[in-house]
């Protein structure tokens, strides 16, 4: 059984009164331990593909499965369970809680979960993301690269089925990026969690195991990873004009 399975998932926007097709019936299965890229030209659907996926927004029609659950048979109580407790979520604008420590950030979708912390498994994501020495700073305190980590963490905390991440390195610079890919590419290596992120990046991308490129709601490749440069050629044919072509020789 794949971590998620996506079926025939449509989102119909109305604006102006006139409909828009952000998704357009799109299939996909992604196997436990794997790690994604969802790439596209802008308004081709990815953040709505993540969104639905993720059980933050409902479909128009078709089907979201994580593990054995199907999204829409759930009411909303049991959909906000299902998302504190079964996906994490990374963000490009880091979210965290700026009165909170980086200890109870990292513990926060726990506790709102009400879910009994396991100490072991705590304690190797801080050690895994490197913060065992910032746990009682603010968030203010860290460098964005530190914030961001804080962040994965705390989509690890509750070991979650699938982590969804929307432009996690969008707001940090290339180094800092690189250290939070090589990371998120590490909690699929080593402690086999499934990672799906939207990135327009193709460097970014190129981290992933696959390459789902979507154009007017549909996918249009999905390929295993070939390389950025290869990704930027594909994106490039889309008409894609925020390429970062820069160092794109991964
Ligand atoms: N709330 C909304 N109301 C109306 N239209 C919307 C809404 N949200 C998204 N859309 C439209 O749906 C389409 C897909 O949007 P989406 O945000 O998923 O694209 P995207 O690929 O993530 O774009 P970007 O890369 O610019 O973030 C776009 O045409 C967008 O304008």
């Amino acid at each position: 059984m794949p971590a998620v399975r996506i079926q025939g998932l449509t989102r119909t926007y109305q604006a102006d009164g006139e409909p828009v097709h952000a998704l357009a019936g799109v299939d996909a299965d992604f196997p436990r331990g794997t790690f994604t890229a969802i790439m596209g030209p802008s308004g081709s659907g990815k953040s709505t593909l993540l969104q639905t996926a993720a059980g933050l927004d409902r479909p128009t029609a078709g089907h979201v499965w994580i593990g054995d659950t199907e999204l829409s048979r759930l009411s909303e109580t049991k959909l906000t369970e299902l998302r504190r407790g079964r996906i994490g979520f990374v963000f490009q604008a880091f979210n965290l809680i700026g009165a909170l420590t980086v200890e109870d950030n990292i513990r926060l979708p726990l506790r709102l979960a009400g879910t009994r912390p396991d100490p072991a498994w705590l304690a190797q994501v801080i050690e895994r993301v490197g913060l065992t020495n910032r746990l009682r700073h603010r968030p203010s305190a860290l460098s964005g690269g530190q914030q961001q980590r804080v962040a994965i963490a705390r989509a690890l905390a509750s070991r979650p089925e699938v982590i969804f991440c929307d432009e996690p390195t969008g707001a940090l610079d290339t180094t800092t990026a690189a250290e939070v890919l090589a990371l998120l590419r590490a909690v699929v290596d080593e402690q086999g969690q499934t990672v799906v992120m939207v990135t327009h990046d193709p460097v970014a991308a190129s981290y992933a195991d696959r390459v789902i490129v979507l154009a007017d709601g549909r996918i249009v490749h999905d390929m295993p990873q070939p390389g950025a440069a290869r990704i930027a050629e594909h994106l490039a044919a889309l008409g894609h004009r925020r390429v970062a072509t820069e160092g794109a020789t991964r």
